[in-house]
């Protein structure tokens, strides 16, 4: 018998004024992809050895590495044996873009995320024809695991800075990989450490003493079926992190160890027996694998911050303090108008998330298919666009993530909660896949670029074209929404106009064009990803957003409701559907070590000789 609903979230379900179902279809694409998608988690999560005995915070840290090992075969053999042959791949990716399954197995994410992440991506996006039928057939089958290895000790984001070496040998047709000093070490891939035996590592290739530019490789550097390394290869895990923990991050150092020349992945460019090297159409082809995950990344933090804002604003609904009038009784906090503040704007930048993910989504498709015939024109587009929404959606993410734990007070401090650990899964995506600010420069590169254009008449891509509108800076704008965007890029404009003026005047009086890019990179961040709009008009919009709040309250629970995860993709005891918390806390509590017995046996070791003097 299924436990009773707290009378609160009863009511709340109540009182939603419209159908929650109509919306969780919508968000789905389609009542058929609910429907797929219900059951893809009914399959998946009824299969056995998927959960934890002992909860995760309670085991070591290599405790922790190898019960994710443990789920993660578990999970993937599940996945696979889930898989409807009856669906369209569309279908099959419908089913899985909305669906946070692997969240309900891995709080801190799978062993296995790279390999799923980066290593088939690459190979896809970076091998030739013969090269990715070969490899794909293998990875996709998991026959090999692989990681993305481009990050050294020494560099992330420089990648033309990368120190590994690949130095072709034409006599033996090889090429020979080192690490020349420990900055080279690749540091942080991950499922690098223990769990991989493959990886696309992206080094810089040398041909007769001539430096050819980084290009990816396809390196194995552990015996398929001893699983010890390899010779000349230095391997280790880079140790406890923020979060991430069950990822298996690592390091990896060569030394001279020599792979065949097919293992260069050769789509953009080649190198030929004799040492022949034809060069890339784009030397930016080889970071295409990192636009991808980019634009994965946007989709992954509308689902993540949906995730945060439903367990924060069921807790809301169920959790009574304060007085608001005397006499009446503690109410729900979630009639504090500073919570609705705080947590009804996750609620919508989860689905504004969610639209601009399917609209870069479609972006991509649509650029990748011009790249295969050879049309490189949209590349530069879909790069600023990727860098500045995935910087921007990600550091929106872990400021809404973050606010929704604050505002469950001390139960979201709770790792219970699972609110830190969401935390930590986004915040990490504010540094790794290119870190933020480094790609809202990338942006404003292309901002100021298109505004040079546009002051001299040229025309501008679509997403570029507020840059040519001559928008009088009298506008007034209303209240309404064309009014508000009218108002939004007239602001996006100025900063962009502003950061340029800037740099003008850091040239005239001296400076050269990087020490003037440097200087004006604040402003240039700013251009990139901040509008604010003019004083008197936030008074305007202040009352209608107040207004919307009021609006919004009596659907909030309906709205979250409408995300659609189930309990043990929340796997939050302040979340979960029937808002049981007090329950669902102290159930968590007593599952904690220490409370299998009354007194730890460190008051006889050290506390009672302490204070009886005799330590
Ligand atoms: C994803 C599928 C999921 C399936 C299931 C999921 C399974 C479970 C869930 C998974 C959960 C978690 C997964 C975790 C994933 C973690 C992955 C993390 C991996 C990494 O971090 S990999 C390493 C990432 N590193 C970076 O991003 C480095 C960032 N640095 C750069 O990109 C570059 O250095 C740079 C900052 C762009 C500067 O490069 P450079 O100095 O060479 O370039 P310039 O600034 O001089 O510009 C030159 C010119 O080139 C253009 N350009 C630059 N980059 C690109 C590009 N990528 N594409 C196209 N064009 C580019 C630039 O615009 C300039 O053009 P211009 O000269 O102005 O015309
Ligand atoms: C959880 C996690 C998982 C990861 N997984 C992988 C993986 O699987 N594979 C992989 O290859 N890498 C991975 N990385 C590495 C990640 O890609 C790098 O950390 C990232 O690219 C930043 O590089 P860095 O750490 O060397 O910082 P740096 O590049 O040293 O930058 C440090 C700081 O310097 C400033 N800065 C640097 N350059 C500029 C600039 N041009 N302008 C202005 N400021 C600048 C920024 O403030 C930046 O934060 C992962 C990282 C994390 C945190």
């Amino acid at each position: 018998m299924s436990a009773k609903v707290n009378d609160d979230l009863l009511t709340e379900r109540r009182k939603c004024e419209f159908n929650v179902e109509e919306l969780t279809n919508y968000l789905d694409g389609g009542a058929q992809a609910t429907q797929n998608r219900r059951k893809l988690e009914d399959k998946v999560l009824s299969t056995k050895g998927l959960f934890d005995e002992v909860p995760e915070e309670y085991l070591s840290h290599k405790e922790k590495y190898e019960n994710a090992v443990r789920k993660a075969v578990v999970y993937y053999k599940a996945m696979k044996e889930a898989e409807d042959p009856n669906q369209t791949e569309q279908e099959r990716a419908n089913a899985t873009y909305r669906s946070l399954l692997h969240a309900a197995v891995f709080k801190d994410n799978s062993p296995f995320s790279l390999h799923l992440a980066m290593f088939i991506p690459a190979i896809l996006g970076q091998a030739d024809e013969e090269q990715k039928k070969y490899w794909m057939k293998r990875a996709s089958k998991m026959e090999i695991i692989g990681t993305y290895a481009q990050t050294e000790l020494g560099h992330g984001t420089f990648i033309r800075g990368l120190e590994t070496t690949a130095t072709y040998d034409p006599k033996t047709e090889e090429f020979v990989l080192h690490s020349p000093t420990l900055t080279a070490y690749k540091w942080w891939p991950g499922s690098l450490a223990h769990t991989a035996n493959y990886c696309v590592v992206m080094a810089h290739l040398y041909i007769n003493g001539k430096s050819c530019g980084i290009q990816p490789f396809i390196v194995q550097f552990r015996d398929e079926e001893t699983h010890q390394p390899l010779p000349g290869i230095k391997l280790g895990e880079i140790g406890a992190k923020l979060g991430f923990n069950t990822v298996n991050n690592g390091f990896l150092g060569f030394d001279q160890h020599r792979i065949p020349r097919n293992r260069m992945l050769m789509k953009n460019a080649q190198v030929l027996k004799d040492g022949t090297f034809k060069r890339s159409p784009n030397s930016k082809l080889t970071y295409g694998t990192m636009v991808y995950v980019r634009v994965v990344i946007v989709n992954g933090m509308a689902n993540q911050l949906a995730r945060a804002v439903t367990i924060a604003v069921r807790y809301s609904a169920v959790r009574r303090q304060s007085e608001l009038k005397p006499d009446a009784g503690e109410p729900q906090i979630l009639d504090y108008v500073t919570q609705q503040h705080k947590l009804f704007i996750g609620i919508a930048s989860s689905h504004a998330f969610t639209l601009t993910a399917k609209w870069l989504t479609r972006m991509y498709q649509k650029v990748t298919a011009d790249l295969e015939k050879g049309n490189l024109d949209e590349l530069p587009e879909l790069h600023a666009i990727a860098c500045c929404l995935k910087a921007v959606t990600t550091t929106d993410t872990s400021v809404l993530v973050e606010r929704s734990r604050t505002s469950c007070g001390g139960h979201g401090y709770m790792l219970s909660s699972n609110l830190p650990q969401i935390y930590g899964l986004v915040t990490a995506a504010c540094t790794y896949e290119g870190e933020n600010t480094v790609l809202m420069l990338q942006t404003a590169r292309s901002l100021v670029k298109a505004l040079e254009q546009a002051q001299s008449g040229k025309r501008l891509s679509p997403t570029m074209s507020y840059l040519s509108e001559k928008v009088s800076s009298r506008l007034k704008w209303d209240n309404s929404i064309d009014g508000i965007v009218k108002g939004f890029r007239r602001v996006a404009y100025g900063k962009v106009e502003s950061a340029m003026r800037s740099m003008r005047k850091y040239v005239r009086s001296g400076l050269g064009p990087e020490d003037a890019w440097n200087m004006s990179s604040v402003q240039l961040v700013a251009a990139s990803e901040y509008t604010s709009i003019s004083e008197a008009d936030i008074r305007q919009l202040q009352d209608t957003y107040e207004d919307l709040l009021g609006k919004i309250r009596p659907n909030a629970v309906g709205l979250v409701d409408a995300f659609d995860f189930r309990d043990q993709i929340l796997n939050s005891t302040l979340g979960a559907y029937d808002g049981r918390v007090y329950e669902r806390l102290m159930e968590e509590a007593l599952k904690s070590p220490l409370n299998a017995e009354p007194v730890n046996q460190s008051f006889h070791k050290y506390l009672k000789p302490f204070m009886q003097g005799k330590l």
